[in-house]
């Protein structure tokens, strides 16, 4: 029988509180009964000080759930420092209202997630005399994620209880003691590089390309030499999906400057989480101060009017873009901060979410123009303020790579992200002139106050930038770039005009913050939620397909059937490797869709917290759901060539299309963005397509025909170079 609650939730060294904390540590805490005799239709139930468990009401007593024909649990997520539940055990008849049955003794106190005695048994004395005995277990774990998955559920309105029976949506399942020869331990003799296969060409290698290599080729410098024209690509331009509106609402419009804290922050908020498992009514966090709460009275209709009053706002959104001042067509995010601050990092990044989300947006890196200009080995005195000739060069060669930025936005661009470290005042002046009439301006600033991570960026440029690639002298190349540093510190002036977002040491994830001054409209908003959500700790993100399935061995697409004899062999080598890997990981977590074959493909691996996600369910095949694409071809020829044609577009009846998988896994990405533990995500073939392109900065034509074979595994490592890919083949 359990006693208290597991130790392990408030002990340990300061060390690892420390790391579980910056994982934004929360408590799952599990109240079980147990009674092995039949209780007729008495329902056990939870009430107590708190609102949520019906401040001492019974008739407000929050139900437990039947776990097996013995076991009742109520799982909820509290944080560590979450205020004391006074709390009693009751029993309820299911159907009547015949009089309820209050346990004997005084009640219990949860503190910190431990209960402060000894978890004694529950007695109930019945009308008839008879005493009822049910065992009490009460257990706390460390876990982050299930913040995500409530306030992931308080925002979207398209969760669903799994098919899977008895899995609840989010599940902790504790590591084996032993290890049984299929078990967790057997595999940690694994050798992982054993199974490392080549990674495609198109891999997300980013760590060895510097960003601002791959940024816009200098059009009017290249046509002036006559050497090459200026390649016009097709655009590409999607409705933003109204769904997605109101996750962010709270925060994009601010006339006046304003501090947003990353998602992260919001950890800390006190809040109460109820999971009630599969098919159960869910309670969301509520945003209100009071400690506990509870939503339950979110009845169907204020569901409802979520998403159409989101639909009011990506109108408006449209009208942005679409009806608004010419200008506000076209959106430049101009790049602000001293060198070596991570411009062309970020520029790079935002490039690549934007892009990805359909939004026609190119980077523009002026150093890319002065290297062509004037050769990439100018030194530190090039760079000086009072060097009228270095001065006059660098203006000159900004000016033109705007110039070719607002032609691109004329040709039907839409953001152009400008980079460069626009750092003074007479620049930004410069620049603004150069917009007036012809785009909207953004400044985005990068400030870091860190005086290590400022070095390691330095040494970092020095490595990577074309700047130093002639230079033999590592020393000599660092001093150089430590003077050019100081000429531009000296004239130096931090962003106080127009519209803004200034990022503040938002290195780590935490710590912190993000300033907006005059930010509104549809892509601000989002380019600013995206920006709060990023941060550059180093950790790996596991993708997989599922193990085969029964459907993918008929050759049928969609459907939730389970998995085969060789996809169930998979999962178990997935939890092998995946133990290995993650040995010393205790925050990772395992996403899932909500459907079996990949909820049965995670099941073998333990110890780590487990998320269903809706939005990782394979792509909707609507009225073709459970056809093989023979069937579809003799079917529905008209469909099948339509999809052909155009398989990004192409939207099958009743059901999705790739480009809206990646709409709705925007949510998927600024989570594992947010995330600063390691996360394996066991999705499908069209979603992980969509995941993957994201990272290995793929063109969206190109999503629907990626390769992500089935039994395989692509590890993204994120950090501080950018992203890295490598895969490990388990089975052939
Ligand atoms: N917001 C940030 N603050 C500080 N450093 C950052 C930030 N974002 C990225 N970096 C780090 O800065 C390094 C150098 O960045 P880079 O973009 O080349 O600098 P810049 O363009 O400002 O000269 C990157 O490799 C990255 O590790
Ligand atoms: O877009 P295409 O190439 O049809 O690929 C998506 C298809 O992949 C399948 C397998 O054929 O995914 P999965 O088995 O990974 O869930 C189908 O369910 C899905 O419709």
């Amino acid at each position: 029988m359990g006693t208290g609650a597991s130790k392990d939730a408030g002990e340990g060294s300061k060390e690892e509180r420390d790391r579980l904390e910056q994982a934004g540590g929360q408590l799952y805490v599990s109240l079980k009964m147990e009674n092995c005799k039949l209780t007729g239709d008495l329902v056990p139930h939870v009430y107590g000080s708190v609102p949520l468990v019906g401040s001492w009401d019974p008739s407000k007593a929050l139900p437990m759930e039947r776990e097996s024909v013995s076991m009742w649990e109520l799982g909820f997520v509290v944080p560590p420092n979450h205020e004391t539940l006074d709390f009693k055990f009751l029993l309820k008849p299911k159907h009547s209202n015949a009089p309820c049955f209050v346990e004997e003794g005084p009640s219990r106190l949860l503190v910190g997630g431990a209960l402060q005695e000894d978890a004694r048994l529950a007695l109930f004395r019945l009308d008839s005399g008879e005493v009822l005995e049910y065992q009490v277990f009460v257990k706390a774990d460390r876990v982050s994620p299930f913040d995500l998955a409530a306030s992931w559920r308080a925002y979207q309105d398209n969760f669903r209880p799994s098919s899977v029976r008895w899995i609840p949506d989010v599940s902790i399942n504790s590591a084996p003691q032993t290890g049984g020869e299929n078990g967790c331990s057997a595999g940690l003799e694994l050798d992982l590089e054993h199974y490392v296969v080549p990674t495609p060409s198109t891999s997300a290698n980013s760590t060895h390309v510097y960003a601002a290599n791959l940024t816009e080729n200098p059009r009017s410098l290249i046509s002036a030499s006559g050497s090459s024209t200026y390649p016009v690509k097709e655009m590409e331009v999607i409705v933003p999906d109204p769904s997605k509106m109101f996750q962010s609402s709270g925060m994009v419009e601010s006339k006046s400057v304003g501090t947003f804290s990353p998602l992260q922050r919001q950890e800390n908020q006190r809040g109460l989480f109820v999971d009630r498992g599969v098919g159960s009514p869910r309670l969301v966090k509520s945003s209100s101060s009071s400690i506990f709460s509870t939503d339950l009275n979110l009845d169907h209709d204020t569901k409802n009017s979520m998403p159409a009053a989101a639909g009011a706002v990506a109108a408006a959104a449209i009208a942005d873009q679409m009806l608004g001042p010419k200008e506000d067509r076209h959106l430049a995010i101009i790049l602000v901060g001293l060198p070596a601050r991570g411009k062309t990092f970020t520029a790079a990044k935002l490039t690549r979410y934007l892009r990805w989300l359909g939004h026609n947006t190119k980077h523009f890196n002026v150093g890319k123009y002065r290297r062509l200009k004037h050769g990439a080995n100018q030194s530190a005195d090039f760079f000086r303020a009072d060097n009228p000739e270095g001065v006059e060069a660098r203006n000159e060669v900004a000016a033109l790579a705007f110039e070719d930025m607002i032609s691109w936005m004329q040709e039907g661009g839409q953001v152009g992200i400008f980079d460069a470290t626009n750092s003074n005042k007479k620049r930004r002046n410069m620049l603004m002139k150069l917009a007036e009439g012809r785009c909207k301006i953004i400044f985005l600033e990068t400030i870091c106050n860190d005086v290590n991570i400022i070095e390691r960026n330095i040494r970092l440029k020095i490595q990577q930038s074309p700047d130093y690639a002639e230079e033999p002298d590592f020393e000599a190349g660092l001093q150089d770039f430590k003077t050019r540093l100081a000429n531009y510190e000296k004239v130096y002036e931090t962003v106080k005009e127009g519209s803004y977002i200034k990022m503040i040491d938002m290195v780590s994830g935490h710590g912190g913050q993000i300033q907006v001054n005059n930010i509104g409209g549809y892509l601000p908003g989002r380019i600013v939620f995206f920006l709060v959500n990023t941060h550059l700790t180093p950790r790996p993100i596991l993708l997989t397909r599922h193990g085969e399935s029964q459907d993918n061995v008929r050759g049928r697409i969609g459907g939730d059937t389970a998995i085969s004899e060789a996809g169930q062999l998979y999962a178990k080598k997935l939890a092998n490797f995946v133990g290995k890997r993650l040995k010393s990981e205790r925050a990772a977590s395992i996403w899932t869709s909500t459907l079996q074959r990949t909820i049965l493909t995670a099941s073998p691996i333990v110890g780590f917290p487990k998320i269903q996600w809706r939005a990782l369910d394979e792509i909707n095949a609507g009225v073709c759901d459970g056809m093989t694409y023979e069937e579809i071809k003799k079917n529905m020829p008209e469909e099948y060539e339509s999809r052909k044609k155009d398989k990004l577009r192409y939207r099958y009846p009743r059901g999705e299309s790739y480009l809206d998988v990646i709409q709705r896994l925007e949510p998927v990405i600024i989570e594992l963005e947010r995330q600063r533990a390691p996360v394996v995500v066991i999705s499908h073939q069209a979603v992980l397509r969509a995941l993957y392109a994201y990272f290995a900065d793929r063109p969206l034509k190109e999503i629907p025909h990626i390769e992500v074979p089935l039994h395989t595994i692509i590890e993204i490592q994120m950090g501080v170079t950018g992203v890295q890919e490598k895969r490990y083949k388990l089975m052939d």
